[in-house]
């Protein structure tokens, strides 16, 4: 039997040419500087700075200036808190971010409230967050802004459809389920701990996996038609100890029932991105209005 394969929503290729557009806005604004983003990282995790390097080659790409520091691990929290305060007051900084985890001496929650809500290039102060739950127009957090983002690119229609996000982390899942309320789905949260979790995700016409574990979304757990988009990156090593990057679904059959899917990696990974050098460029133009 031929297997009918889901469509790939292609994330890598909306991110670049979301990358040239922002270029573009960046080189037609007539301000006497380019927008500037500073990217706070801690300590000496390979994954972590593998992104912030991302992050800063695509900033070049764009034309965002970069104020990064990179800490050792031993920096203490008013260390980090002066720091943020320092570029809340600096006028070529337009978006902060401290890359997460931190290590476990540091209070990243302390870290954010510093950050000028202003400048939350990722989305993620209270007032922010607020305003989501509000509907009001704020920065919104860049990894569920890419995927609706995508979801938008493809037209795939949400009002009253069933979405299920699984997950419900402050960076992932509980903005995502907001935000695709916002879109008029009808959304539910399932987690770790919820019961009988297939029968959930089977409802879903809209599946989301954003837990972090490798394969949790297995094919039966799919309803045939669904649009299955997956947050999670993870590292896994192989029998031959070569390490690969895999996300939350397992893509080799859910890719059999599904109608679309996010590959990882280039799925939303290098949305989130995309989004972060967007929010850079909205607050950089609020700020000179
Ligand atoms: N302060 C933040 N910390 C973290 C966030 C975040 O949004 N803000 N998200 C993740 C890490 N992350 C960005 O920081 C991130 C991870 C992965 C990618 C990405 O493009 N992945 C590629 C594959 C890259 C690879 O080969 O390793 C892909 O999926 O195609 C972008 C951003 C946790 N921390
Ligand atoms: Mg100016």
């Amino acid at each position: 039997m031929v297997m009918k394969q889901a469509q790939l929503l292609n994330g890598k290729a909306l991110a670049q040419r979301l990358q040239s557009e922002l270029k573009a806005q960046i080189q037609k604004s007539q301000f006497n500087r380019l927008p500037g983003l500073a990217v706070l990282m801690v300590g000496d995790n390979p994954a972590s700075a593998a992104y912030v390097r991302n992050k800063e080659r695509a900033c070049a790409n764009v034309g965002i200036a970069s104020f990064g520091q990179h800490f050792q691990v031993e920096v203490t929290q008013s260390e980090l808190e002066q720091t943020i305060h320092r570029l809340n007051q600096d006028e070529r900084v337009d978006g902060i971010l401290v890359q997460l985890p931190l290590p476990e001496h540091l209070d990243g929650v302390a870290l954010l409230h510093q950050i000028d809500p202003d400048k939350d290039a990722d989305g993620l102060h209270p007032t922010n967050l607020g305003k989501l739950v509000r509907g009001e127009q704020g920065l919104r957090s860049c990894t569920p802004a890419g995927v609706m983002r995508l979801l938008q690119e493809y037209q795939i229609p949400l009002k009253g459809k069933q979405a299920v996000v699984v997950g419900r982390s402050i960076l992932v899942g509980k903005p995502l389920a907001l935000m695709l309320l916002e879109a008029d789905a009808t959304v539910t949260i399932a987690h770790s701990r919820s019961q009988d979790l297939g029968a959930i995700t089977r409802s879903a016409d809209i599946l989301v996996g954003a837990v972090g574990r490798p394969g949790l979304i297995a094919a039966d757990m799919v309803k045939p038609g669904a649009v299955v988009v997956d947050v999670g990156i993870n590292r896994v090593i192989e029998a031959s100890g070569s390490s690969r990057l895999v996300g939350d679904v397992d893509f080799d059959t859910v890719q059999n029932v599904a109608e679309y899917i996010t590959p990882v990696p280039g799925g939303i990974g290098p949305m989130t991105v995309a989004m972060l050098l967007q929010n850079t460029v909205t607050s950089y133009l609020q700020r000179h209005q």
